[in-house]
């Protein structure tokens, strides 16, 4: 390792759809030759070293370190806003101590802090620090630029001070972008209304501490949002982050994924699997969750679907009574897949997501058609970018009940599957995508431009 390499700190903010891609990036700049310390949580550090075992992954340029996050091992740490609240007591401060007996060993010093755009705290330290600074906005330009906006909907009377929609509003914040309903703006679609506050305030500090950092990325495209990155002119993109862009494999997992699965999928037809998850954090009620098990029965094609061990509140006796049995030939649930893996598998026809950016930018990138169940968050957006803007997937109806029925889903499955157009424009969307990553597109350029402003 080469002392006069540039040596920067990356930090998370601790939740799986955030350290994935954090991650990525960091692997990209140690593969063009950066130092990186990547601060975990401890909590998460446990887990991402145990999901890493025996797997050559990681880039001996990057040195994995942790903090503690403010919570006791054994509290759940699904409930974001609770978790931001614990954090931010304590993180700070000692992200602190860990930057100051960096900078005082020798070789050490910390050239660059790379925040999470949603550890606004990191960058004010650096900035407090007097160290260079860069934020990695892990979702869509268009929901930053949301974000970035917040002043102007105050001004135009859309949401209140505390973020809460006044009243029922579609804007669209420029031609060509998706449009966005105020009640499912991504902070008024999070727990409940103190949670919801929370995050807004958390938020508002974020968009200070982005605003003036050296540098903004973001896991995204200007062929993919052309619209949002114009009214971001500071934004670059670096997306899509995929491990595959640098011949690696995605580290970072919290849990061990189940790699038997691409055995399986080896021996399905091409584009015949329906591929089913939810990103990190969606929990499902009984009802819900069987009637998607029972919709799968119905489509009668092989499908994978991850089932994280806490996708339900009922962990005994989730599946419908003799589903496991019936759908043995054709089905395969697993608990953790590697994502990135199973998008590239030719057997995939199509992808049932909850439309985390994540998972909407890998799908994108391979050229797989949706279909779109989002939870929360920014994930009602990205689904509006796929169904209406890019125009490759459906989304699901609820029924009077709020359910969405087996029926919908193979329904829906089968119009995604019947019509070769959402296949056409996915595969177009996949070279837009791929080329930005490749010499000489814009993503590729923002890291060498990186690097060189690293080095100076
Ligand atoms: O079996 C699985 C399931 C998921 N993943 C990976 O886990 C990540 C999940 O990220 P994402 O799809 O973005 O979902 P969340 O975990 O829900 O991510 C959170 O963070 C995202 C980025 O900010 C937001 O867009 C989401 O709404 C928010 O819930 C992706 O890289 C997936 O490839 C796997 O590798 N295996």
């Amino acid at each position: 390792m080469s002392s006069t390499a540039p040596h920067v700190l990356v930090i998370p903010s601790p939740a799986q759809g955030h350290v994935i891609p954090l991650l990525e990036f960091s692997q990209c700049l140690a593969k063009l030759g950066c130092r990186v310390t990547f601060v975990n949580s401890e909590y998460d550090l446990n887990r991402v070293m145990k999901s890493l075992e025996g797997k050559n992954y990681m880039d001996e340029k990057i040195h994995l370190v942790s903090i503690p996050d403010g919570m006791e091992p054994w509290e759940d740490r699904s409930d974001f806003g609770k978790l931001t609240k614990r954090f931010l007591l304590v993180m700070p401060g000692k992200l602190k101590e860990l930057m100051e007996e960096m900078n005082e060993r020798e070789g050490e010093k910390i050239d660059c802090v790379i925040a999470d755009g949603i550890m606004g705290w990191a960058l004010d330290l650096a900035a407090k620090m007097k160290i260079r600074r860069a934020a990695l906005w892990t979702s869509s330009a268009a929901s930053l630029a949301l974000a970035f906006s917040i002043p102007k909907l105050i001004d135009d009377g859309i949401i209140n001070s505390n973020g809460t929609p006044i009243k029922k509003h579609v804007i669209q914040l420029a031609p060509n972008m998706p449009a966005m309903n105020s009640e499912q703006f991504f902070w008024a679609c999070v727990g409940d209304l103190p949670t919801q506050k929370l995050i807004f305030d958390f938020m508002v500090d974020n968009v200070k501490a982005m605003k003036v950092a050296d540098f903004l990325f973001c896991n995204s495209t200007y062929d993919l949002e052309a619209a949002s990155f114009t009214m971001l002119p500071e934004l670059l993109p670096v997306g899509p982050l995929l491990a595959s862009n640098r011949l690696g494999n995605s580290a970072g997992y919290y849990r061990q994924e189940d790699s038997n699965c691409l055995k399986w999928l080896d021996q399905q037809p091409p584009n015949s699997v329906i591929y089913i998850a939810f990103g990190s954090f969606t929990v499902f009620d009984k009802i819900q969750f069987q009637e998607l098990a029972l919709g799968l029965e119905l489509c009668n094609r092989p499908f994978l679907w991850v089932v994280r061990p806490n996708i339900t509140r009922d962990k005994k006796d989730a599946y419908p009574e003799g589903f496991q049995d019936r759908v043995a030939t054709r089905g395969r649930m697993i608990g953790w897949a590697p994502q990135q893996k199973v998008l590239s598998h030719p057997s995939i026809a199509c992808f049932l997501s909850h439309c985390g950016w994540n998972s909407t930018m890998e799908g994108l990138s391979n050229g797989v058609p949706f279909l779109c169940w989002p939870y929360l968050s920014d994930q009602l957006l990205n689904q509006s970018y796929i169904c209406e803007i890019w125009k490759v997937g459906l989304n699901f109806d609820k029924d009077k009940s709020g359910i969405i029925t087996r029926e919908e889903i193979k329904n829906k499955v089968d119009q995604v599957l019947g019509d070769e157009n959402f296949k056409g424009r996915a595969m177009e969307l996949k070279g837009k995508a791929l080329s930005s990553v490749r010499e000489g597109g814009s993503s590729y350029k923002t890291f060498q431009n990186f690097i060189e402003w690293l080095k100076s």
